[in-house]
């Protein structure tokens, strides 16, 4: 204590001791100095506080309590100090030391590195059963535990779907080692508030297709830096690795293209069976189309080429495009113009932001649009409009870099001239049912080496086989040659030549049925009266017999212009219809079905509103029911008067001289609206 004391205060008692006492000023001061504070220096030390410093130390005599306090302080204080000096620390030794990089889900190797980890983390799985040895050993055990899925579905046409899965490292912080250097991976969401600051463009594109932007942050000591590039070069290896001999299908994903679950595997140019020349003519129109890059850049003409690919369902449109890509060497990107969600600017950026060598495929063209209206309203998901179409078709025209552009359709007829003038189609190719030729090829694929066949019998049977199938041609049945490969799958060639008969029967069939749909009805005015088609025509005079039956049931009239071509329906035989008629009848029975349906609607709506406005005598209960509700304002005897005479109409609150807001209140039509009259 003695120590603490202030030196300006013993300087002051020092100086006020008098001279008289005969004690030598210089003895008081040596034992002070000494640090020996009894005896009468002590008294005058204690006796004269003299300032703040004099004032805390009496009240830290005094006061336990405000001492242990004051201690306590000055500890929080230290503590502060202490860990203040240590964040800085580690943020001057994380910026020395620790180098960071940032990957954006923008930029392509996003995906190589999450492959990577996800290839990385299924590796070390399988070094983690073995037993733990060393660093490494340990490394294997630390795998990554916050896993994300990412599935892919596809709805095919036919109703099946298929959906494949693949684990990449999900949101968190993940830690790997990396060629003997330790890395910190965290993934994080950012989402759109912090997107904003950084990037607008892509926030609102964000924004649009609902999907979070995100970012990969990678960490390790900055000595390791140029392991970055170097893991980076590893993932896009084994990225492209993986698609050796592979043709990516990349799928639009919000307002960018993303692959489609694995890359499939290359399907070969002459696994695809096309008519004579068609094949040849677009590979070579292809071939000769990238050859010519300085061309067309000296020309300033667009790098660009569209082809449609028209003709039936199961012809080998889709089958030709994969092949040809493989062929090339190119990945395909498929746009689906009724996807939910497809705007006209998401459409644009997707057509000018595709992949490099790629093949752009916009299938089946005309299930978006028939007409130029838009079909939205029509049942289809897309927001797409015609003229968005054109547009973005035209904006892949003005880009430099190179497009190929397929479009394909089962209906030619449906397409609008504009969409298909050349500039934005410039070939088109029918790709038809199966010709003698293609069953000729065909055939020749799949069992020209067939054992036990010899070569002579091999050739009768494929000449019998094309007979047939001509034979079938002339009498107006198409076959597919989806049908014809199917066919060759179940049979060998013996067989397949035998049971002809079942494939003819499942085409005619096949064809019944597409005529039917509302789909097929178009289709349907193109064919001839022949054997397939007279079971079309046959279920179709069917059900212009069911429906003219249903009218007259529903004691509906039957439009006239059904009438007397419909005697009797057994009149309308399958020989003599001609399917566009049938086809016009149809859809006149239909509409007018529908008009009878909406107008008596439309009867029993103006009988319940006639009724609703007919002169309203009030019974002796509804009337004690109304004088109940009634305002008591209001004045019922101008009611009742108006109420029993017949031009009364309760709604309009002039006529019945009721105060306007009683009149709305006594009006009965409310009182039906809530059932007190029921
Ligand atoms: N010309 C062909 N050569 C070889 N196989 C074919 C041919 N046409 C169709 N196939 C086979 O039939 C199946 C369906 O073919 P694909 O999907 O290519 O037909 P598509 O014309 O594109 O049909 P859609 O118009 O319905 O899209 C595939 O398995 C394909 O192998």
């Amino acid at each position: 204590m003695p120590l603490l004391m202030p030196q300006n205060t013993v300087q002051t008692s020092t100086s006020s001791l008098p001279s008289s006492t005969g004690t030598t000023p210089s003895s008081a001061s040596d034992s002070l100095i000494a640090g020996d504070v009894s005896g009468p220096a002590a008294a005058a030390v204690t006796e004269q506080p003299g300032g703040l410093r004099g004032l805390l130390q009496s009240a830290l005599d005094s006061n336990p309590y405000f001492s242990a306090g004051f201690g306590l302080m000055a500890l929080g204080v230290g503590a502060q100090v202490l860990r203040r000096s240590a964040v800085h620390a580690a943020t001057i030794a994380q910026r020395r030391l620790l180098v960071s990089l940032e990957i954006s889900s923008k930029d392509p190797s996003y995906l190589w590195f999450l492959q990577w980890m996800s290839h990385e983390s299924a590796r070390q799985a399988q070094l983690a059963n073995r037993p733990l040895r060393g660093i490494e050993g340990l490394a294997s055990r630390i795998r990554s535990h916050e896993l994300a899925v990412e599935t892919k579905y596809e709805q095919r046409k036919d109703g099946s779907s298929t959906a494949e899965f693949s684990l990449v490292p999900g949101p968190g912080t993940h830690y790997f080692r990396y060629q003997n250097a330790w890395f910190q991976a965290s993934l994080a969401f950012r989402f759109f508030g912090v997107v904003v600051k950084r990037e607008r463009a892509t926030n609102m594109l964000d924004l649009n297709s609902g999907t979070p932007w995100e970012t990969v942050h990678l960490t390790t000591l900055s000595r390791d830096r140029n392991l970055f590039s170097s893991l980076l070069a590893e993932a896009r290896q084994l990225a492209q690795q993986a698609q050796v001999g592979r043709t990516v299908i990349y799928t639009a994903w919000g307002a960018e293209w993303r692959p489609f679950g694995r890359p499939r595997e290359k399907r070969l140019l002459p696994s695809v069976v096309l008519d004579e020349g068609v094949k040849e003519r677009v590979v070579q129109d292809v071939q000769a189309f990238m050859q010519r890059g300085k061309w067309y850049s000296e020309r300033g003409i667009p790098y660009r080429r569209g082809y449609l690919l028209y003709g039936p369902p199961g012809s080998g449109k889709s089958s030709f495009i994969q092949a040809l890509a493989g062929s090339l060497d190119y990945n395909i990107c498929v746009l689906n113009l009724s996807e939910r969600g497809l705007t006209d600017d998401k459409l644009n950026h997707l057509l000018a932001n595709a992949p490099e060598r790629s093949i752009m495929l916009l299938e089946d063209i005309d299930a978006a649009f028939s007409t130029r209206t838009q079909t939205g309203e029509a049942g289809f998901n897309s927001n797409v409009t015609f003229s968005g179409l054109l547009n973005a078709l035209d904006g892949v025209a003005s880009s430099t870099s190179q497009r190929i552009l397929f479009l394909t359709t089962n209906h030619l007829e449906k397409l609008d001239p504009a969409l298909i003038r050349p500039g934005r189609v410039d070939l088109k190719e029918l790709i038809d049912d199966a010709t003698p030729f293609q069953a000729n090829e065909l055939f020749t694929r799949f069992y020209a080496d067939e054992e036990g066949l010899a070569e002579e019998y091999f050739a009768t049977l494929r000449a019998e086989l094309v007979s047939r199938l001509e034979e079938a041609m002339r009498a107006g049945t198409r076959i597919s040659m989806a049908a014809l490969q199917g066919h060759f799958i179940r049979h060998g060639a013996r067989e397949a030549v035998q049971e002809w008969p079942e494939l003819r029967r499942m085409a005619e069939m096949d064809k019944a049925l597409r005529a039917q749909t509302s789909e097929g009805e178009k289709t349907f005015l193109h064919i001839e009266a022949t054997q397939g088609q007279k079971t079309a025509l046959q279920l179709m005079v069917d059900q212009v017999e069911a429906e003219i039956a249903r009218m007259r049931r529903a004691k509906h009239p039957v439009p006239p212009e059904v009438a007397p071509r419909t005697p009797s329906p057994a009149a309308l035989s399958a020989d003599e219809a001609d399917p566009s008629t049938l086809a016009f009848l149809l859809r006149l029975a239909d509409d007018h079905r529908h008009a009878a349906t909406e107008a008596k609607e439309k009867k029993q709506r103006d009988k319940k509103r006639a009724k609703a406005a007919a002169p309203v005598t009030p019974t002796q209960g509804n009337a004690k029911r109304l004088e109940d509700l009634s305002l008591s304002s209001t004045p019922r005897a101008p009611f009742a008067a108006k109420a029993a005479s017949p031009t009364f109409n309760p709604v309009d609150p002039l006529s019945s001289g009721i105060p306007y807001h009683a009149a709305t209140f006594l009006s009965p039509i409310p009182f039906f609206e809530r059932g007190i009259f029921h």
